[in-house]
């Protein structure tokens, strides 16, 4: 990918230069202050990119997540697949190829990423599966299901792929392209040990959809806490009159 940017230093700098707080560039440090209170972004981990038209905003790699600046971020047109802003000496985040395999396969105007406690352990409590399941539980409601247009029902089982942890960021892109692919109706991918990969039309999807997922992680685990199986029946009222 190349770094060396076809525009002008004054039209990079406008680039990320807004007074609008919906800025791509704006909006990557506010985000990233709200989710590191839950805990989704603490220790540089995790991150948020968010897509303009063809302008991919991505923030630097290893920094403190919640005290990006405006200024920090790259920015990368997704068409040419070269970077109109790549402030030195920064390097983006290793969660590049793992953004744009959600822009790709699925178009998305935002994917976000977090080392949720919730997101681990709903990988711990689903050992040797390669899919995290519930059912039943009024969050589903707020996850898309592109397979009908539509969102999850209340009584559909929400099915999450998961996949194997790589030493290195960038080298889970091979397994998470192909969790994409076999689970067209997702639009979020489990990384075990790790956290969790969330995307959505637009930045406001993504941010609710990866709070209804983290709250669906939670109540799996502690379900499974108290021996009860997240995907099982409801069960049936009994008849006192
Ligand atoms: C605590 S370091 C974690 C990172 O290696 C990685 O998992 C991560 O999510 C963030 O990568 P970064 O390149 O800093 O954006
Ligand atoms: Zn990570």
């Amino acid at each position: 990918m190349a770094s060396i940017s076809p525009l002008s230093v004054d039209e990079q700098i406008a680039l990320v230069t807004s007074d609008d707080p919906h800025h791509p560039a704006n909006l990557i440090c506010e985000l990233c202050r709200n989710f590191y209170t839950l805990g989704w972004v603490t220790g540089t981990g995790g991150g948020i990119s968010i897509r303009q038209d063809d302008n991919i905003y991505i923030a630097p790699s290893g920094v403190q997540k919640e005290r990006l600046h405006p200024s920090h971020m790259f920015v990368l047109s997704h068409s040419a697949n070269t970077y109109l802003r790549h402030p030195t000496p920064l390097k983006p985040s290793a969660c590049t190829p793992l953004f744009l395999a959600a822009y790709n396969a699925r178009g998305a105007g935002a994917c976000i990423h977090t080392h949720s406690h919730w997101a681990v352990l709903a990988t711990l409590i689903n050992r040797g599966k390669k899919t995290f399941r519930i059912a039943n539980a009024e969050m589903i409601k707020g996850i898309p299901s592109p397979a009908t247009g539509g969102y999850h029902g209340y009584h559909d089982t929400l099915e999450i792929p998961i996949i194997e942890n790589t030493a290195k960021e960038e080298d889970l892109r091979e397994s998470l392209e192909k969790a994409i692919e076999e689970y067209p109706n997702t639009s979020a991918v489990l990384v075990r040990r790790h956290g969790v990969y969330v995307w959505g039309d637009t930045v406001w999807k993504a941010k609710t959809q990866a709070e209804c997922y983290d709250y669906l992680f939670q109540l799996a685990v502690e379900m499974a806490k108290l021996g009860l199986d997240p995907a099982g029946p409801i069960d049936p009222v009994e008849d006192e009159s």
